[in-house]
């Protein structure tokens, strides 16, 4: 079977404070995107995981896909399978690559094998494989608390609008990322904000994550000033970075500064598979 892993963009990003676990609690609103890896699970003698595409550092086999066939083998008496994922989705971008591999792995074997498992259930399956990797099952924009694992409904949909998407080739690891935050208790309502209309999301939401990654790595900051000066309604970084989106009333035109990087456009829907 073959699925498509797609990714995210965090609209909005508000780091709350940190939890006695060490993480931190946050409150941000991730939508899903179509920017996706592949990733195919058939039936085979004895486990294999292979990846093609970009290259993923680490080991192998604590790939998250491995990580997720191995939750579910704890449990359930899994056949052996091969398992291949093609790389596309930028690591250290923000953008939830690896926790969307990891919850299609749960949903293609939940799928394949017929283990009958709802979606709150993939959801527990998927929380201690990364805090990214619940929102994935469902795949819909959602408002997200707590380690951006705990949901609540929200009414935003930005389908029919573009997005530019860019990766300038500098990966920026999570904890590294959450390591220079100064957590803080917001004194507005990121929800009111983002049901608000788009054009007036430039003055209200924000990226708590930008404050210290942009003056470490100023380039950041230019993409998002350059997206403004394209037309862009709104401009932010992505989670953790270092991915930086536009979005566009219209198909926007690749400025000149980005040739070099890595960039996707496409237009927004609401709803990938779930
Ligand atoms: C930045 C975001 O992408 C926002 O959507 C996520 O919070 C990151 O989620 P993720 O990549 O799935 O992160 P995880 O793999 O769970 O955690 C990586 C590291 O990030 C830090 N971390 C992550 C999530 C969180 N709520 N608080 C944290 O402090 C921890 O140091 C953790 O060891
Ligand atoms: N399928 C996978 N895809 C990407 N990274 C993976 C995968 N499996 C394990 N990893 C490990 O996770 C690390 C990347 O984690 P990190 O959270 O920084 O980036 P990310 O997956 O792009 O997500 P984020 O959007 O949170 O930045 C990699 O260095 C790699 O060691």
């Amino acid at each position: 079977m073959i699925s498509f892993p797609n990714c995210k963009i965090n609209l909005g990003l508000r780091i709350t404070s940190k939890r006695p676990d060490g993480f931190h609690n946050l409150q941000s609103c991730f939508y899903p995107v179509g920017w996706s890896d592949v990733l195919e699970v058939i039936p085979a003698d004895a486990f294999a995981f292979s990846s093609s595409g970009l290259p993923i550092p680490g080991d192998p086999q604590k790939n998250l896909c491995v990580r997720a066939y191995r939750a579910l083998k704890a449990d359930f008496d899994l056949p052996p399978v091969q398992m291949h994922l093609h790389k596309i989705v930028p690591i250290g971008a923000g953008l939830g690559g690896g926790s969307a591999d990891a919850a299609f792995a749960l949903k293609t074997l939940n799928e394949q094998f017929r283990l009958g498992l709802g979606p709150l259930q993939l959801e527990e399956y998927a929380r201690p494989l990364g805090s990214d990797c619940a929102f994935f099952v469902q795949n819909r924009p959602v408002y997200c608390v707590e380690k951006g694992d705990v949901f609540e409904e929200i009414s935003v949909d930005l389908s029919g609008y573009y997005i530019l998407l860019v990766f300038p080739d500098l990966a920026i690891s999570t904890a590294e990322a959450y390591a220079g935050v100064r957590p803080h208790q917001p004194e507005t309502d990121l929800r009111e904000h983002l049901t608000a209309p788009i054009g007036n999301w430039a003055a209200t939401v924000h990226n708590d994550f930008e404050d210290s990654l942009f003056p470490k790595y100023p380039l950041l900051q230019q993409i998002k000033q350059t997206f403004y000066e394209e037309g862009a309604v709104y401009a932010s970084m992505s989670g953790s970075g270092s991915a930086v989106y536009g979005i566009f009333n219209a198909p926007p035109v690749l400025p000149n500064q980005f040739s070099g990087y890595v960039v996707w456009q496409g237009k927004l829907e609401k709803q990938f598979r779930g």
